[in-house]
C-alpha cells in the first residue's frame, strides 16, 4: 500500500514492530494526556489563507543564528533514543537520510550507534560533505564524563549542544511497565556511552543518570566546557524562557518530551505564543511535540517558532522503510509545508506571521 501520510507510516510501523518496541516509541507518561494534547493542540488553530499573493516558488530555508549557514528547511529531527530498535541501520540510516535532505539531525546521547560513527555517516552522505548535526546531552552528575562527551561531539563536527532539562527524574510510562520494557534487548546498547579503558578496548556503556539536584548553574558549567552554542530543550514556562535568556543560551527549545515526562504538562503549541512574546525575537525558538503534517509546522512557525522538531514521525519512517522511510517522511512534511505556504500566499518563511492563524472554536474529533 502506498503511504500518503505520516499516519500511514505509523500504521505500518505498528504492524512491523514488536509490540513492546512500538509502545516504547509511541507511548507517553502516565495517562498520556499530554501526549494526546500535543497533537490535538494543532487542531485548535485554523490557518487563515491570503489569496492572490504571487508565490510561484517557495523558499523554505531558515537561519537560526547570524552568520550561520541556513538550514534547508525549518523541520529538524528531534533527538530520539534507540534507533536500532526501529531498524538494523539505526542512527546510521537516519543520519544518511537527513544529511541527503540537508536537514538537521539532533542526535540523542542515548543513540545505539556511537556519535563518531553517526557523524561519519552523515558527513559522508551530505551533498556539501558537511552535515548539520547537533548533540543532545543529559548533563551527568559525573562532570568529567560530561566534559569528555562534549569534547567527542566537538571533535566529530557537531555544531551545537542541546541540553535536555525536562528530566530531573525519568517519566513513568505505563505501557513500558505493562510490557516489562525497561532496557534495550541483548545485542543493542547506548554505544556513545562507552569509553576506552586502560587496555584501549571500549568499556561497557555507562548508564544515563538523571538528577533532580541540578540548578541553572549546570548551564553555566557546561558553557565553561565548550564554545558550541547551547540550546535548552524542555522549556514550557515563559519565566524559564527569560531565565534561559539571562543564562545566555543560544536558543530555546520548547518541548514536553513528546508527553513522555510530566503528564499534565501543557501542549507545546499552547505555550508557544506566550514564550514567543517574552522572548521577543531575541533568541531563536524551536518547538516539538505532535507534529504530523506540514500544516502543523506552518502553524507553529506562525505562532512564533523558527524551527520545528519531529520525533516519532521520523521513527515511523525508519521502522517502515529504513533510511528510505526517513527520507519519505521528511519529503512528505516538506511537500505539505510547501503546499500550505503556497495556499497561504507566502513565498518564504519571512512572510509567515501570527496573522496567518486564528483559533478554531471546537477541536476536531
Ligand atoms: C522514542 C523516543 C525517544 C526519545 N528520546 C529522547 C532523548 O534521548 N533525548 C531527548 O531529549 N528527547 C527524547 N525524546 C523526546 C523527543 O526529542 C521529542 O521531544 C518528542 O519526540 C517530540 O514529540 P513527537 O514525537 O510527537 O514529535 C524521545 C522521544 C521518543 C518518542
Ligand atoms: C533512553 C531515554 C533516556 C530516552 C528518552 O529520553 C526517552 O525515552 O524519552
Amino acid at each position: 500500500m502506498p503511504f500518503a501520510s505520516v499516519k500511514d507510516m505509523r500504521r505500518e510501523a505498528r504492524r512491523r514492530l514488536p509490540r513492546a518496541v512500538f509502545d516504547f516509541f509511541a507511548g507517553g507518561a502516565d495517562d498520556e494526556v499530554t501526549l494526546r494534547d500535543n497533537a490535538r493542540a494543532f487542531q485548535r488553530w485554523a490557518l487563515l489563507p491570503r489569496i492572490l499573493r504571487p508565490c510561484p516558488s517557495r523558499h523554505l530555508g531558515v537561519s537560526l543564528w547570524k552568520n550561520d549557514a541556513p538550514l534547508a528547511m525549518p523541520i529538524v529531527a528531534a533527538p530520539t533514543a534507540f534507533h536500532r530498535l526501529a531498524h538494523p541501520e539505526g542512527e546510521l540510516g537516519t543520519a544518511r537520510a537527513l544529511a541527503q535532505a540537508d536537514a538537521l539531525f539532533i542526535v540523542s546521547m542515548a543513540s545505539t550507534v556511537a556519535l563518531e560513527d553517526i557523524a561519519a555517516a552523515a558527513h559522508g552522505a551530505a551533498k556539501s560533505g558537511h552535515a548539520r548535526l547537533w548533540f543532545q546531552l543529559y548533563v551527568q552528575p559525573d562532570r568529567a564524563f560530561t566534559a569528555r562527551l562534549i569534547r567527542r561531539a566537538e571533535a566529530a563536527g557537531f555544531e551545537a549542544l542541546v541540553i535536555t532539562v525536562d528530566s530531573p527524574v525519568f517519566g513513568r510510562r505505563d505501557r513500558d511497565w505493562r510490557n516489562g520494557f525497561f532496557d534495550l534487548p541483548a545485542g543493542l546498547s547506548c554505544e556513545t556511552l562507552r569509553e576506552p579503558q586502560g587496555d584501549g578496548q571500549l568499556g561497557p556503556p555507562r548508564p544515563i543518570a538523571f538528577s533532580a539536584a541540578f540548578s541553572w548553574s549546570i548551564v553555566d558549567e557546561v558553557r565553561k566546557m565548550t564554545s558550541l552554542p547551547i540550546v535548552l530543550k524542555g522549556i514550557l514556562h515563559p519565566a524559564d524562557a527569560l531565565l534561559a535568556l539571562e543564562h545566555e543560551v543560544s536558543a530555546i527549545y520548547i518541548s514536553n518530551h513528546g508527553g513522555r515526562q510530566l503528564d499534565g504538562a501543557p501542549a507545546t503549541l499552547d505555550v508557544l505564543p506566550a514564550i514567543a512574546r517574552v522572548v521577543a525575537g531575541r533568541l531563536p525558538i524551536l518547538v516539538d511535540g505532535g507534529v504530523r503534517r506540514g500544516t502543523d509546522v506552518l502553524k507553529a512557525l506562525a505562532l512564533g517558532a523558527n524551527a520545528v522538531g519531529v520525533g516519532r514521525s521520523l521513527l515511523w519512517g525508519l521502522a517502515t522503510e529504513g533510511p528510505d522511510g526517513v527520507a519519505r517522511v521528511l519529503a512528505m512534511l516538506r511537500d505539505e509545508l510547501d503546499r500550505a505556504l503556497a495556499m497561504c500566499g507566502c513565498s518564504s518563511l519571512d512572510e509567515v506571521s501570527p496573522a496567518l492563524v486564528g483559533p478554531r472554536r471546537e477541536p476536531l474529533k
